[in-house]
C-alpha cells in the first residue's frame, strides 16, 4: 500500500457553476461541488437525473454549456495530459464484439503502454473464466461489464468513472467488483466516481456522496459528515402538523402511521422531547432525500468547489 490513499487536499473533480443544455432542455443546472482524490465516490439520482451528462463531461466527452469542470485541481477532461489518467466506463459498456477478449486486453496495453497493468486486467478476467480466445461479441452482458472493468481497472487510472457498473452483475461478481474498485482506491489512491441506483450496496464501499436530482446537486460530500448531521426521530403523533420540537430543524421528510411520526431532520442540535432518535443508514439518507426532492442541498465544506467560479454562461 502506498501513503497516497485519501487526500484531502488534493481535487480530483470540481464544477463550479456547471450546467449543459440539450436540444430538449436542461441536463444539469448550476452544479457545483469538489471531490477529493482518493474517494469511492456514489453518484446517486432518479432516472433522468443527468448522472450520465455528469461522467461523460468528466470523461472529455462533451462540454459544458456553462460554468466549468475541472480535473486533477485545474485541467480539463479533454486536456491530453488528462486523458490517460481517466477511466471511463459507459452504461453501455462499449467493445469491439469481434475482438476476443485476450486481444481486447492487449488494444488495452497499446492504448495505455505507460499505465497498463497486466496482472490486474488478467486476474479479474480469469476470475470469470473467460478463455482468452472468446469473442467479445459472443459473452453474456455481465461477462461484457467484466472485460470492460477488466479494461478500466488495467488503465490504472487516477480517475475512474464507472456508470452503473454493477447493474447486470451476478451478486457475487459484484461482491468481487465492488472488492476490486476498493482496493484500487485503497492502493493506488484511485478516486471512483460511480453512478448506481443499487442504494443498499453503496453503504461501506463509497465514502463520499453525490446525489444529483433535476440536474441539480442536492448532497454532496463525505457519507459520515452528511450522515451526521441528519437524525431518523420516531415518536408518537399528537397533533395535526409538524410537532414543534421539530422547529428550528430542517424536516427532509415525515411520515405518519397511524399515531407514530417517523422524520429524517437535518438538525442543528439536540430534538427536544421523548423521541427515539438515531443515525440513519446511507440508504435512509438517500430514500428521504430522492422521495422529497425539494430539500434544501447541502455541500459539506470539503465538498465546496475551491475553483474559481466563472461568469454566468460562460463554459471553461
Ligand atoms: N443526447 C441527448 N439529447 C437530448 N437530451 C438528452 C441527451 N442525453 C441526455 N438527455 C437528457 O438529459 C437528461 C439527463 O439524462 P442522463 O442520461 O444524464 O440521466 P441519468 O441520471 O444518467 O439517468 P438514468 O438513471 O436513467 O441513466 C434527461 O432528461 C435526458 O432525457
Amino acid at each position: 500500500m502506498t501513503d497516497l490513499t485519501y487526500l484531502p487536499d488534493r481535487t480530483a473533480l470540481e464544477a463550479a457553476g456547471l450546467g449543459v443544455e440539450h436540444r430538449r432542455g436542461w441536463a444539469l443546472r448550476d452544479c457545483s461541488f469538489r471531490i477529493p482524490a482518493g474517494r469511492i465516490c456514489a453518484l446517486v439520482g432518479p432516472n433522468g437525473a443527468g448522472k450520465s451528462t455528469l461522467l461523460s463531461l468528466a470523461a472529455g466527452l462533451r462540454r459544458p454549456t456553462t460554468g466549468a469542470l475541472h480535473v486533477f485541481g485545474g485541467a480539463r477532461p479533454s486536456d491530453r495530459a488528462a486523458r490517460p489518467r481517466i477511466g471511463y466506463v459507459a452504461q453501455d459498456k462499449p467493445l469491439y464484439p469481434h475482438l476476443t477478449v485476450g486481444e481486447t486486453l492487449r488494444v488495452g496495453e497499446e492504448l495505455n503502454p505507460a499505465t497498463w497493468d497486466w496482472a490486474t486486467a488478467e486476474r479479474i478476467v480469469a476470475a470469470g473464466d473467460l478463455p482468452p480466445a472468446a469473442r467479445i461479441g459472443s459473452l453474456s452482458g455481465g461477462q461484457r461489464t467484466r472485460v470492460a472493468l477488466a479494461l478500466a481497472l488495467g488503465k490504472r487510472p487516477e480517475l475512474l468513472l464507472l456508470d452503473e457498473p454493477l447493474s447486470d452483475l451476478d451478486p457475487l461478481v459484484r461482491h468481487e467488483m465492488t472488492a476490486e474498485l476498493m482496493s484500487a482506491a485503497a492502493e493506488h489512491a484511485t478516486t471512483v466516481v460511480m453512478a448506481s441506483h443499487v442504494l443498499a450496496e453503496l453503504d461501506g464501499v463509497c465514502d463520499y456522496l453525490l446525489l444529483v436530482a433535476d440536474g441539480r446537486i442536492r448532497l454532496a460530500g463525505e457519507v459520515e459528515d452528511l450522515l451526521s448531521v441528519h437524525s431518523l426521530v420516531m415518536g408518537r403523533h399528537e397533533a395535526e402538523g409538524l410537532p414543534r420540537e421539530f422547529t428550528g430543524h430542517t424536516v427532509v421528510e415525515s411520515r405518519v402511521t397511524g399515531r407514530q411520526i417517523t422524520a429524517l431532520l437535518r438538525t442543528d442540535g439536540p430534538v427536544a422531547g421523548e423521541w427515539e432518535v438515531a443515525e440513519p443508514s446511507l440508504e435512509e439518507l438517500l430514500l428521504a432525500h430522492l422521495r422529497s426532492p425539494d430539500a434544501p442541498p447541502l455541500l459539506t465544506p470539503g465538498a465546496e468547489p475551491r475553483m474559481n467560479v466563472p461568469a454566468p454562461k460562460e463554459a471553461v
